[in-house]
């Protein structure tokens, strides 16, 4: 593996007494086909990691490993119990209230209440007794936030949470998951295929290839981050060079080329 940037990892900034993630050989092959033949990976308890690739090289099947949800990964894995995700689509139910997908799950006094804090927390409190199919995409996906947000994570897992919002709903939604993440400190895992993303939130970027971890690139651009800090550009044409795409591309294009 190949470490650019800083010459080690930073420890998260704030020291969180939690668990994180370890991950040792994990291989998983579908029909013969191996997508992920020996994965390490290691996040530290409040760490940011963000997780890129080109298509098809295995993010979501690593992503849902580490989420335990693939009874047929096999390696070493070591998560915390206390976990959360958030898919590309939200994954409401249409029929319950939105302050009741919040709780889904949960059971004891007080549920209301709860939902109500987290819904607080991305800003929509006043939509607690909709119902999901009057909110729009950027606000289902902070109700999916608020949904992982309520379970009080140790592990936070995002799998492409806002690749099907437009730029601008987008943009709001990383600032909403740089404020929660400072704020609750879990360890999360983000797929994305944007470079971009990856810079504004993560404190380390690990490109997927050929089934391992293939590259790990620091970001050590400080908080709040801003797209005008010098480290952006250069680390920025890092990373794309590592995807194997042209850093000088528009960014329509180099999105065509990621997915
Ligand atoms: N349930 C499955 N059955 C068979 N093949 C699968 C299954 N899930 C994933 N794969 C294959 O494993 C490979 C990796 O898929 P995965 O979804 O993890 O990639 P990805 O890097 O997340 O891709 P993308 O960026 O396009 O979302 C793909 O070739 C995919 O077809």
């Amino acid at each position: 593996m190949t470490a650019h940037g800083a010459t080690a990892a930073p420890p998260p900034a704030v020291s969180f007494a939690g668990h994180g993630v370890r991950v040792r050989g994990l291989r998983r092959a579908f029909s013969g086909r191996v997508v992920l033949d020996a994965v390490d990976l290691d996040i530290a308890p409040g760490e940011f990691v963000a997780l890129l690739g080109a298509s098809g090289s295995g993010k979501s099947t690593l992503l849902r490993a580490v989420a335990r949800l693939d009874p047929h990964a096999e390696g070493g894995l070591d998560v915390p119990e206390r976990r959360a995700i958030v898919f590309q689509e939200h994954r409401l139910l249409p029929w319950s209230k939105v302050w009741r997908n919040v709780t889904l799950g949960l059971s004891g006094p007080g549920l209301r209440a709860r939902a109500l804090e987290a819904l607080t927390e991305v800003g929509l409190a006043a939509r607690a007794d909709a119902w999901p199919t009057t909110l729009s995409g950027g606000e289902s996906q902070r109700v999916a936030l608020a949904r992982a947000l309520v379970r009080t994570p140790e592990l936070l897992l995002l799998d492409e949470p806002f690749g099907a919002l437009d730029a601008l709903t987008r943009l709001k939604a990383q600032a909403l998951v740089a404020r929660l993440w400072t704020q609750h400190r879990p360890a999360v895992l983000l797929v994305t295929h944007d470079v971009e993303e990856a810079l504004l939130l993560a404190d380390r970027a690990l490109l997927l290839a050929d089934g391992k971890v293939a590259e790990e690139f620091v970001i050590d651009i400080p908080r709040p981050r801003s797209l005008d800090h010098p480290r952006f550009a250069t680390l920025r044409r890092r990373l794309l060079l590592g995807l194997g795409v042209n850093p000088d591309l528009g960014h329509e294009e180099q999105a065509e080329e990621l997915s």
